[in-house]
């Protein structure tokens, strides 16, 4: 049974403090809209899928606190709500889908009375945690069949249980195919600097009993030459219309050592990732993180002080490195623009 980082348990919020694994298993407690937003900016969670649920309950806090006699005045303060949310990290478009979400909820559900609007709001939140692990699970099925049997998977950051509600997108695929009775075992790229693999990805397959090997990043390409790799398979934080996929830092580089291998190169996530409002990833806001977040270990000092430091968070991969995209309505690939709409408006 893999993790669930995020729990709402007696009207509060406990996420699992993810600095601080594999070393320490802490959990937080969370009732106050303001303090899940710096959660989601000091990353106590992340995952484009975790971010979204966690906003979604940040949502719901910062509705209890408006004072209000109707929609037409709650309306604007919950807006200010969202906004904060919002405004925590720009890539993982999950988190807007879902501040959208509970906006549109609070305005269908606007006769209700401000107590019962803000009681559908906690439960819209719930809803979407629930849903969003049920969906991985459906996921995950949906990508297994592309996994074969004996595979050696590559996998960059994290894109498990711990970055959305439970199961997992990119690990959501390997858990349906050892559950499918697969032999599978995954390599998971550290995946410098905040270590999502070395940290998040290495712990949680081990705690489920996954084979899983721990590799610098700069070694996948090495080890591909070396034919020790069968495929990839990574997450996502926003795909393009077309197809463009952003991901975690280091994603493009292990997408072009992949197509120069000849090994299939996946990106599994959900339906809320898809952003057909922009057409392609030359669009997709990049997050420039903490300088520290590069010069530091820790407390341990990596670098010259001062020096000039890059830190983009996430890379755009082109649809034209990505042999196919994993979701739940099912796997697509070649002409992503017409596939992603047809997925994404249900219509068969
Ligand atoms: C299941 S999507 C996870 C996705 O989010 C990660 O970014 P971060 O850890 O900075 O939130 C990474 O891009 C993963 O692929």
């Amino acid at each position: 049974m893999s993790i669930k980082p995020i729990l709402y348990e007696n009207n509060v919020l406990k996420m699992i403090d993810q600095r601080l694994l594999p070393v320490e298993e802490v959990w937080l407690e969370y009732t106050d809209y303001r303090a899940v937003a710096e959660a989601i900016k000091t990353m106590v969670v992340r995952g484009a899928p975790a971010i979204g649920v966690a906003a979604a309950f940040g949502a719901a806090f910062g509705a209890r606190e408006i004072v209000a006699a109707d929609y037409d005045a709650f309306a604007p303060e919950f807006e200010k709500v969202c906004a904060l949310l919002a405004a925590t990290r720009p890539t993982a478009v999950n988190l807007f889908w879902a501040l959208d979400r509970m906006k549109r909820c609070a305005k269908a559900h606007r006769a209700l009375s401000p107590s019962g609007l803000k009681a559908r709001l906690v439960g819209e939140a719930m809803e979407i945690a629930a849903e969003d692990e049920r969906l991985n699970r459906t996921l995950g099925k949906n990508g297994a069949t592309l996994i074969p049997d004996g595979a050696r998977v590559l996998t960059h950051c994290n894109a498990g249980a711990l970055a959305t509600a439970g199961y997992g997108t990119a690990l959501g695929v390997i858990r349906a195919a050892v559950e499918a009775g697969k032999k599978v075992a995954v390599l998971a790229d550290e995946t410098r600097p905040w270590l999502q693999g070395a940290r998040l990805t290495a712990w949680e397959l081990m705690k489920d009993g996954i084979p899983v090997t721990l590799i610098c990043d700069n070694m996948a390409g090495h080890l591909m030459s070396k034919g020790e790799i069968d495929c990839v398979i990574v997450g996502a934080d926003r795909i393009a219309a077309n197809g463009d996929t952003a991901n975690k830092i280091g994603t493009y580089t292990v997408a072009i050592l992949a197509r120069e291998h000849g090994l299939p190169f996946y990106v599994a996530a959900p339906i809320s990732t898809i952003d057909l409002a922009i057409p392609d990833g030359s669009h997709i806001p990049i997050e420039e993180r903490d300088r520290r977040e590069v010069t530091h270990s820790g407390e341990r000092q990596l670098a010259p002080e001062g020096v000039t430091v890059r830190n983009p968070a996430f890379d755009v991969t082109p649809a034209r490195l990505i042999t196919a995209i994993i979701t739940e309505r099912g796997v697509v690939s070649g002409d992503y623009r017409a596939e992603l709409l047809r997925l994404v408006s249900g219509k068969e």
